[in-house]
């Protein structure tokens, strides 16, 4: 179980997230919207144990969050593109955190044929299925979808979903979704919290 309790952080004295609490059971999928720039990403962070919130914490089973990395908590960030070494292989990019996991390899339709191209041989959907592969390592608990195929055409975000949603379910863990699409956070998630941007004093 994750639990946040009563998180408030600041960006240079601007409030993002205030007195915001959430738990997430095992193997739940739950959905996270709220308009642009209201704090979702920051709150993956806080969650992932990359942001150290100015108030409140975070809980894993009931006690602070691992300081080690990788935590139980991986937070899968936006744009692919940006979470590889554009210079590394396929090949390199899985195998560096931890042995690739071949269960995973198949659920998320990777190819071994794409271990020696690079990030920019590969197309956008085949990138973001190759870039999530790499935070399903053994400690990993809880994913954090942020915003994980809203660069991605209709069947490719399909595709992803497809091999990631039933592979969640059969290791027992939990998915925070961030989407702002309303129909895809419909069709995956049993509850959805939303984030209120919070009034800015420049
Ligand atoms: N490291 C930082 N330093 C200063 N301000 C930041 C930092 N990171 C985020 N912010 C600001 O905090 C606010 C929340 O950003 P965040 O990325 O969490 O929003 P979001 O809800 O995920 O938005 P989007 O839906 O557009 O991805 C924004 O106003 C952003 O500019």
């Amino acid at each position: 179980m994750l639990r946040a309790e009563a998180i408030s952080l600041a960006f240079g004295g601007r409030p993002v997230l205030q007195d915001l609490s959430l738990t997430l059971a095992p193997g739940e999928v739950l959905g996270l919207c709220g308009p642009s720039g209201a704090g979702k990403s920051t709150l993956a962070r806080v969650l992932s144990g990359a942001l150290t919130p100015d108030a409140g914490r975070v809980l894993w089973q009931g006690a602070a969050l691992p300081r080690r990395q990788p935590g139980p908590v991986q937070h899968v960030p936006q744009a692919p593109e940006l979470a590889v070494d554009p210079r590394w292989n396929v090949g390199r990019i899985l195998a560096n955190a931890a042995p690739p996991d071949p269960e995973v390899l198949a659920a998320l339709a990777i190819r071994p044929g794409w271990a020696d191209r690079h990030p920019a041989e590969l197309s956008g959907g085949e990138l973001a299925r190759v870039s999530l592969a790499r935070f399903f390592l053994p400690q990993t608990r809880v994913l954090i979808c942020d915003e994980i195929t809203a660069q991605l055409d209709a069947l490719s975000a399909q595709a992803l979903w497809r091999g990631l949603v039933p592979l969640a379910r059969s290791r027992g863990m939990a998915l925070l979704v961030i989407s702002h699409d309303a129909a895809l956070r419909r069709a995956l998630c049993s509850r959805q919290i939303s984030l209120e941007a919070l009034p800015t004093t420049v």
